[in-house]
């Protein structure tokens, strides 16, 4: 096989089926072709949001655990609501200015997102533009004897709503796991009680009152950690796992329990303006999960 002799790269395309470009009739400079997506005529709706979705890109987070800053792969959805009389949104716009970000190093800080959001609205001429960015969010967990750290993550999510110049709306999520140990099968087993991996997800509107010098991932971290019957640890000794078994066995908690204790936490934190809680537990007795969620609007609805 060494000295086979293969026919040239442009033979070897012909040979798979490329062809010779045909006669172009129609124009290539940008001024002579068509622009489709900006005809005007009565379309008959108007669109919400129109834009793009699933745009992965590396951009830098801080946090008040460690690592402090880290970078991270975030995924982007951003849009526009287009009138009726527009056919299209000027899709390149939307990239060209999350490529201008990434060229300065995108940090997904509620001042730059806010920063962010103004701009794309002006460069796709709209009064209004809403982005949604998730993210994994590594932070340091330590074993409870040994101090042993090592990184366990969570999913978060940050959505922002810009309109008629000014931020309308700035919403966060937080989904992260916990163990939690069956209160029932404490109660009524001779000895042992089963427990699970739950999943707790946490969605907050942020009021005005929000400062970005406090990180609200490890507010919302803490809420669903310090309510569970115990943690979640990337390494564990002996010790460590004697500690987490009786702390779990010392603090039994149902879904239900959960999404109350949770959302007692959250209705405590004053920059937090309405929320909902769920929490999913993959039952070790069971093939399905368990689930609960509650939904709290501050201001009395
Ligand atoms: N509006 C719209 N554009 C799409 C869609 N899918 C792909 N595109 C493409 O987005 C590309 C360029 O977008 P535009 O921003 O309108 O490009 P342009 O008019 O040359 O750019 P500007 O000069 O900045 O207005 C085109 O090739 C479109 O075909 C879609 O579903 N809707």
């Amino acid at each position: 096989m060494n000295n086979l002799k293969l026919p040239s790269k442009r033979e070897r395309l012909k040979l798979f089926g490329s062809s010779e470009p045909g006669i172009k009739l129609k124009p290539s400079e940008k001024e002579k072709i068509p622009d489709l997506q900006n005809k005007k005529e009565n379309f008959l709706f108007e669109i919400d949001a129109v834009g793009i979705t699933n745009v992965k890109m590396p951009v830098s987070i801080t946090s008040v655990l460690n690592p402090y800053t880290q970078t991270t792969i975030a995924s982007f959805t951003l849009t526009s609501a287009i009138s009726h009389e527009v056919k299209g949104t000027n899709m390149s716009r939307f990239t060209e200015q999350l490529e201008l970000y990434r060229r300065q190093g995108f940090t997904l800080s509620f001042s730059q997102l806010s920063d962010f959001l103004k701009e794309l609205a002006g460069r796709l001429e709209q009064k209004d533009a809403s982005l949604e960015v998730t993210f994994p969010w590594f932070y340091e967990q330590a074993a409870p004897v040994s101090s042993l750290a090592g990184l366990n993550h969570a999913d978060a999510r940050i959505s922002v709503s810009y309109r008629q110049g000014k931020i309308v709306e700035r919403r966060v999520e937080l989904s992260c796991a916990v163990t939690t140990l069956c209160p029932c099968s404490k109660e009524i087993s001779e000895y042992s009680a089963h427990n699970q991996r739950g999943y707790i997800r946490m969605m907050a509107s942020l009021s005005v009152e929000y400062q970005e010098s406090t990180d609200w991932k490890a507010v919302l971290l803490e809420a669903a950690q310090s309510n569970a019957s115990a943690w979640i640890y990337p390494i564990l000794k002996r010790p460590d796992e004697k500690a987490v078994t009786e702390k779990a066995y010392e603090n039994p908690r149902f879904v239900e329990d959960m999404v109350r204790l949770v959302a007692a936490d959250l209705y405590e934190v004053p920059f937090i303006e309405s929320f909902t809680v769920e929490c999913r537990n993959e039952e070790s007795i069971h093939l399905h999960d368990a689930y609960a969620s509650l939904t709290i609007q501050k201001n009395g609805n």
